[in-house]
């Protein structure tokens, strides 16, 4: 290496570096002002757009509305953090803000399009009635598609695609012969030649010199068979579950639920009941479910909601000897534990039901996602000793369409109406599992569904609920 001390022309050429230094440094403060020009017009947009959005929440009622705004922020997020990431260790205070802020991942987008179909197997809906309020771009609709054509719903993935097709402008990343190509793909696979040698040839026309392109046309001609399916014919499979969720099957429309009852209830003279009563409503008969009006008042629900937002975390189900996230169950849920509010609900809970809530879990919040539900399921464990003998459900918020919980076995399906809810017992008072309580929370169709979740065990309610060897209470 050099040493200066030791010739002088080295310290005489040194003057020379740095006239050299200088010049780049002088270079280097123009490109940094560039990018500052860059950054503060890039901030401007992403301002300008921040204050002309609406309420979120607003926004998110609107499962299709959610998914845009989910892509959006996606994308605005990530260009904010490229810009000031190369100013990364000029800062450092920005670099904990930059490592706090959790940013979509592409699996969200693709959960969030999931949801979207969903919502269409259960309700039976096409593209553009699940799009009344606002429409996709060419490239959302695109993805939409992808996902449903990865999931193998040929029909719905066929139905985003051929919508795609008829909104692609030049400013879509995706293009007309890629959408093409998957249309021809997704008709061929739910089986209907006709649409996809009809879409191939369209595909033909773009490039009548594409040899690929016109080999596959004749190989759909070879397989042409005569059957003309309904490529209309939604998810033809019909569950009571989903039947219920769209309104169809419910039961109580019948004279049976005209017998049932609505009092008011002080729990056997109660002195915390006594004022106000609380409002009982037999929602059905056998097995008893029971609703309870009015149980908590919304200044309650909004403390409870601003308390668990930043505590909620994706709902996992026990799959294969794991907690694994699962597509049954789209929500996110937080245990409260030691909080004021949720004891209080707690001590009403217990005189409204009688029963002790000494052994009872932690209030359950739960928020839904978009197209959020939970398939079918029984709260009672099956452990055999203190199990969840009884339910709790809290409606913590009205839901506008969708949404309701639903028991398939019963034909019962109960609306979410905020500050109410429902209670009824999993278990026979023989300690078998009642298996008319298997019950879903429905897809949410349109608003915000919130519910609270208080699961009473066993123990302790010996002399509340006595138990019984008959088989059939
Ligand atoms: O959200 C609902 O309606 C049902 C929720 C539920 O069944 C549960 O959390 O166990
Ligand atoms: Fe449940």
């Amino acid at each position: 290496g050099h040493e200066f001390f030791s010739s002088t022309d080295q310290i005489a050429q040194l003057v020379e570096k740095k006239k050299d230094l200088l010049m780049s440094f002088s270079q280097y403060i123009d490109a940094e002002e560039k990018n500052v020009e860059a950054m503060k017009s890039v901030y401007l947009d992403l301002l300008l757009s921040y204050s002309n959005s609406v309420d979120p929440e607003e926004i998110t009622r609107d499962p299709v509305a959610a998914y845009k705004l989910l892509r959006q922020l996606r994308n605005e997020l990530i260009h904010i953090i490229k810009h000031i990431q190369p100013s990364f260790h000029q800062c450092n205070e920005y670099q904990d803000e930059l490592e706090l802020l959790e940013i979509p991942q592409l699996k969200d987008l693709d959960g969030a399009a999931s949801g979207l179909i969903r919502l269409q197997e259960i309700y039976k809906l096409y593209p553009e009635d699940i799009m009344k309020e606002m429409l996709l771009s060419a490239d959302e609709a695109f993805h939409v598609g992808l996902v449903a054509y990865n999931e193998d719903k040929f029909q719905h993935a066929f139905l985003w695609f051929w919508y795609s097709l008829d909104k692609l402008t030049e400013y879509s990343t995706t293009t007309e012969k890629e959408l093409l190509l998957y249309v021809i793909s997704s008709a061929y696979h739910f089986g209907s030649l006709p649409v996809a040698i009809y879409f191939n040839k369209q595909l033909l026309n773009l490039d009548p010199t594409d040899y690929e392109i016109r080999d596959q046309l004749n190989r759909l001609l070879r397989f042409q068979r005569k059957s003309n399916p309904d490529i209309f014919t939604l998810n033809k499979e019909s569950r009571s579950y989903e039947k219920l969720c769209r309104g169809e099957l419910d039961k109580r429309t019948s004279k049976r639920q005209r017998a049932l009852s609505c009092r008011y209830s002080t729990g056997g003279g109660n002195p915390r009941l006594m004022y106000p009563p609380v409002k009982e409503e037999v929602e059905w008969d056998e097995p008893p479910i029971i609703r309870y009006h009015d149980i908590i008042s919304d200044r309650e629900i909004e403390i409870l909601k601003n308390i668990s937002r930043p505590l909620l975390s994706r709902s996992e189900v026990y799959q294969d000897g794991w907690d694994t996230a699962s597509q049954d169950h789209v929500s996110q849920r937080v245990f409260l534990q030691d909080d004021p509010v949720a004891t209080r609900v707690s001590q009403r809970i217990a005189d409204a039901t009688g029963l002790s809530m000494e052994t009872a879990e932690s209030l359950l919040v739960q928020n839904y996602g978009i197209g959020g539900r939970f398939e079918p399921h029984y709260d009672a464990l099956e452990t055999g000793v203190n199990d969840r003998i009884a339910t709790f459900l809290i409606y913590m918020s009205d839901v506008e369409i969708g949404g309701a919980t639903v028991f398939p076995d019963i034909g019962v399906a109960t609306r979410p109406k905020k500050g109410s809810a429902v209670f009824w017992y999993n278990l026979h008072k023989n300690g078998e599992l009642d298996l008319n309580t298997r019950h879903a929370g429905c897809p949410v169709l349109v608003g915000n569904k919130w519910v609270a979740n208080k699961w009473i065990h066993e123990f302790g309610q010996e002399f509340k609920r006595p138990c019984s060897l008959s088989e059939w209470e």
